[in-house]
């Protein structure tokens, strides 16, 4: 999709911050793709990159049939930047030696730069002490032929080294978190200086090479596409109409689980901006009945994404036919659904629209954002001229409020929650902090406690209320709103809201919690 060379490929050996390797890389400007280790060399076919990064791992090279790099990559010729394991595996496959580190090095670690290296360009010279994050348990004892350390730390006498005659360059630490103050300049220097790309992959480039892919994989077939009035969908959509035109049919789908008033927005909001036909299904029932006594959230998630796709698949016959499905989907709800049957990371919820989907589809998958993260979407969307009112919309989950009521998910308890949410969501609008929080909603929990009332005995429900910043929806925040903001929301819920007598703020951030409460 890029110009060929103009691209970067990460070999995905497992670690948690991967995806900010692919942050990093293209905030220098350079279109990057993930691939789990076990389809890398497949992908390294298909994009013929102009340069390779290998992630970090929660394996050990020491272990037997740990992941290994594809040979293809190191007969290519092309640049490689290893990151820990990412080091540690090419110091173990090119001829060096890794050993059991004896304490290993976790967190803040600083390093002596010993020598001159390309990938310290207009960064760290000579006899500086630079601040890293490290993460690991094992070492790199032996270097490979043809490399030189170049920087060193008290646990990792190898930091940074450099064979730059075969361009290839590896570090110990970790340079895509934060908590590596220069990291980001040194993945750039690898993708500018090493591997020479031009860096200007831009929102406007990506746009049009999407719009030739999606013109390419749908030809003249039919598209039906899921609009949920949130940003992904109304991204995907406005993205396929402006590749396929007619041949797009947006669905709606109303599943009892929406906020209050949310139907109506959506579909008077979309009718109101875009000439792109829009069938919109009352589905409540179907959703309901199906949920009835299903408690566990995995269940609940698997069951959701089975009757999208059954609704979906209902409104494809009433058109004639469709051959696609397009979904919103983004990298995250990815990552997060993957288990090491996809990829090398653990699931930790299925997401309706990728786990949760059912395993024989009628539908090819029309999924263009797949490799971008939200902030990129809204990017994208400022792109293709979407009022803000889509772009700036907190994200809201394919299942609804469905996992937002841990226990049973009855019509009842969806009524409460909505009440409780619309008047949370009211006082942040009327607060001005809407735009200032990425998300924020109310939970109803399966417990009831005694309150006082009007000089009468209570027994409800509790509700949560949850609010939280980040960028993407990989890690969050919790937002720090003041007692009298929190104080005036719990009285407002527990006078207004029957069926609930107490409210309680969540002050996980992301991790250890996830956003969503199941
Ligand atoms: N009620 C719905 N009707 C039809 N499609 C839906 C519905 N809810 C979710 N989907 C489909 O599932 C995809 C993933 O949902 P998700 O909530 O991640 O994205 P979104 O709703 O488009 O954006 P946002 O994350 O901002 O809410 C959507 O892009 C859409 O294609
Ligand atoms: O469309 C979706 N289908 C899902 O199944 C789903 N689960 C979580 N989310 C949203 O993803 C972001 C991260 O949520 P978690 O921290 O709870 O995983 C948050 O923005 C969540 O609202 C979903 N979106
Ligand atoms: N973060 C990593 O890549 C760690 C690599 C390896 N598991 C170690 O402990 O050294
Ligand atoms: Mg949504």
């Amino acid at each position: 999709m890029t110009q060929p060379g103009e691209s970067i490929l990460i070999v995905d050996f497992g670690s948690q911050v991967t995806q900010l390797i692919a942050r990093r890389v293209r905030e220098a400007g350079v279109y990057s793709e993930i691939a789990p280790f076990t389809t890398a060399a497949e992908a390294f076919e298909r994009m013929r990159p102009g340069g390779v990064i290998l992630s970090g791992s929660p394996a050990s090279v020491l272990d037997t049939g740990s992941p290994r790099v594809p040979d293809a990559i190191f007969e290519s010729g092309l640049p490689v930047l290893g990151i820990c394991y990412g080091q540690q595996v090419m110091m173990q496959q090119l001829g060096g030696s890794v050993q059991l580190g004896d304490s290993g090095e976790f967190g803040r670690a600083f390093i002596d730069i010993a020598d001159s290296c390309v990938l310290f360009d207009g960064l760290w010279t000579e006899g500086e002490t630079h601040q890293v994050w490290m993460s690991h348990g094992d070492k790199v004892t032996e270097l490979a032929p043809g490399f030189r350390p170049v920087a060193a730390s008290p646990g990792a006498p190898f930091a940074v080294i450099a064979d730059d005659s075969r361009r290839y360059y590896a570090m110990q630490f970790h340079p895509e978190v934060v908590h590596t103050p220069d990291g980001a300049k040194l993945l750039a220097n690898f993708v500018r200086h090493v591997c020479g790309l031009k860096g200007d992959w831009t929102m406007a480039e990506f746009r049009q090479a999407k719009i030739d892919e999606i013109r390419k994989q749908v030809g003249s077939g039919k598209v039906i596409c899921g609009l949920s009035g949130g940003v992904d969908s109304a991204v995907a959509a406005v993205l396929i109409h402006e590749a396929i035109g007619e041949q797009l049919t947006c669905v709606f789908v109303d599943h009892g689980l929406m906020r209050s008033g949310e139907a109506d927005q959506v579909v008077s909001l979309f009718r109101g901006h875009y000439n792109i036909p829009l069938v919109h299904v009352n589905a409540e029932t179907l959703f309901l009945n199906g949920l009835a006594g299903v408690t566990d959230p995995e269940a609940k998630r698997k069951f959701i994404g089975k009757t999208f796709i059954d609704v979906f698949e209902a409104e494809a016959k009433k058109i004639g036919g469709a051959e696609f499905l397009a979904q919103g989907t983004l990298y995250p709800d990815v990552i997060e659904s993957v288990s090491f049957t996809g990829g090398p990371s653990v699931t930790i919820k299925s997401h309706h629209n990728v786990g949760g989907l059912p395993e024989r589809m009628n539908m090819k998958l029309v999924e263009p954002l797949r490799e971008l993260f939200k902030d990129e979407v809204r990017a994208l969307g400022r792109e293709l001229g979407l009022p803000d009112v889509f772009v700036g919309r907190h994200p809201f989950p394919g299942p609804g409020l469905a996992i937002r009521i841990p226990g049973e998910v009855t019509k009842e308890r969806c009524d409460i929650l909505r009440k409780a949410d619309a008047v949370y969501l009211d006082e942040i609008r009327n607060a001005g902090l809407y735009d200032a929080i990425w998300q924020a909603f109310a939970v109803l929990l399966p417990v009831k406690t005694v309150g006082v009332m009007g000089d009468g005995r209570t027994y409800d429900s509790v509700c949560g209320l949850r609010a939280v910043t980040s960028t993407d929806g990989m890690t969050a925040d919790v937002y720090p709103f003041d007692a009298s903001f929190l104080t005036r929301v719990a009285t407002r819920i527990v006078n207004e809201v029957k069926g609930v007598n107490r409210v309680v703020y969540d002050y996980t951030s992301k991790p250890p919690g996830t956003i969503e409460w199941e």
